[in-house]
């Protein structure tokens, strides 16, 4: 049967409408007062925000501007490699300048899906002793997740398959999407 929702095309392959961009800042409202609950009483000085480039642009932009505390941001960047040890994938973190000792820290992501990423993240981010560390994520896919590390904030849980849309991309397309779009099944 022919689906009704729309559809965007990009490189080979079409996706369809998933969340339309409301239901999107509906969640991150509720997740930025999550947020301001439990930071707002100004018992943790100044947080430090910390979007991880590319993807979480967008969601970083919209979370930030609800927050009401008084608050620092800064952005890193993720790079994977496969190491030519038994060790397999490397992931290495770029672009911190703050010192995050003793601070209290919130990584913003875009989507947290195995976990690998946030893995690294947070292992490199915790080896500098930051008073608290939490993450907060536009999408969480549980039945994925394969790490330790427990994901405080999800602004969405969502089931398997490709996303893209609001920050998130398919080969470099698709990040200036204002709504979430899901890899379509061929037909
Ligand atoms: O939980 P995982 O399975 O590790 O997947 C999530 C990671 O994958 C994406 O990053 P990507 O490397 O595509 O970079 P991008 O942010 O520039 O799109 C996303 O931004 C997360 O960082
Ligand atoms: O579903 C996804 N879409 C885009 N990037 C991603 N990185 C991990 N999962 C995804």
């Amino acid at each position: 049967m022919h689906s009704e929702r729309p559809r965007v095309r990009l490189h080979d392959r079409t996706f369809e409408l998933a969340v339309p961009h409301g239901e999107i800042i509906g969640k991150i409202e509720a997740l930025a007062a999550r947020i301001n609950a439990d930071y707002g009483d100004g018992s943790r000085g100044i947080p430090l925000f910390v979007g991880v480039l590319n993807g979480a642009f967008m969601f970083f932009a919209e979370l930030l501007q609800r927050i009401s505390f008084p608050c620092e941001v800064s952005f890193v960047r993720l790079s994977s490699y496969h190491g030519t040890t038994s060790t397999g994938s490397v992931t290495e973190v770029f672009g911190l300048r703050e010192n995050i000792e003793a601070r209290h820290v919130i990584v913003v992501e875009d989507i947290v899906e195995t976990g690998e990423s946030i893995r690294a993240l947070t292992d490199s981010l915790a080896a500098m002793n930051p008073a608290t560390l939490e993450v907060a994520t536009l999408l969480f896919k549980p039945a994925s997740y394969r790490n330790y590390f427990p994901i405080r904030y999800p602004a969405m849980e969502i089931s398997d398959g490709f996303i893209v849309g609001f920050g998130l991309d398919y080969d470099g397309l698709g990040r200036n999407l204002c709504d979430i779009y899901r890899l379509a099944k061929e037909v």
